[in-house]
């Protein structure tokens, strides 16, 4: 029964860690786009930007990070048998590097608050898709486990990387006919 509790847990601590995550690095695509808004605009957002990233970082990512691993270390605890699976020892290789991502994303935090950032607002966009693969690829692993049709799940996640790229050409293309417009609509004004 503990096990069926720490599993609940272990998931609703997954949902926080990636709603943190996904949104963390949509506030940063918003952080540097404010670098090239006129003052007062440009100081009152950062600082705003600043604010609100920090606060999702400690008050929900990390926490939902926090408790996903301390659930799943309990599932252990109970199950220990677990441990000897070569998928989690897979899962866990890829939970790695999700941990890295996170931190990755706190020192990003800390360089836009210093404004030491080089980073522009396009690879912000691009760098959020990293927790996407890594989501689908760990929830294959835990899903499927040792029956994993590996055939199948690379292929989903080739086609998953596929069209992140083709709604970015696409979403590039749209933002970039926008602003054309808008500058058009500003010069015919003047
Ligand atoms: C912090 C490191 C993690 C460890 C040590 C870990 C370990 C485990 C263990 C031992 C189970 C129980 C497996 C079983 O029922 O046989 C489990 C379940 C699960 N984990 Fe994790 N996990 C971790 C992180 C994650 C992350 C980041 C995700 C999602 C992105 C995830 C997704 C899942 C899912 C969906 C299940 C339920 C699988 C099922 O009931 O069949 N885990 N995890």
């Amino acid at each position: 029964m503990a096990y069926l509790w720490f599993k609940t847990f272990h998931l609703i601590g997954i949902v926080v860690w990636f709603a943190g995550l996904f949104y963390i690095v949509r506030l940063f695509v918003y952080h540097a786009e404010a670098e090239e808004k006129p003052e007062p605009a440009k100081t009152i957002l950062k600082q705003q930007y600043e604010i609100m990233e920090k606060r999702l970082y400690k008050i929900i990512t990390t926490p939902g990070m926090v408790v996903t691993a301390a659930m799943a270390i309990a599932i252990i605890f109970t199950e220990p048998d677990v441990l000897k699976s070569p998928w989690l020892h897979f899962k866990l290789l890829l939970v790695a590097v999700l941990i890295g991502y996170h931190f990755y994303c706190g020192r990003i935090m800390k360089q836009l608050a210093a404004g030491t950032s080089t980073w522009k607002s396009e690879q912000f966009r691009i760098l959020n898709e990293v927790p996407t693969v890594l989501l689908l690829a760990i929830v294959l692993l835990a899903v499927f486990k040792q029956s994993l049709p590996v055939n199948s799940a690379i292929a989903s996640l080739v086609a998953l990387t596929l069209v992140i790229v083709a709604i970015y050409k696409i979403y590039a293309k749209i933002r970039q006919q926008n602003e054309s417009k808008m500058d058009l609509a500003t010069k015919s004004e003047v």
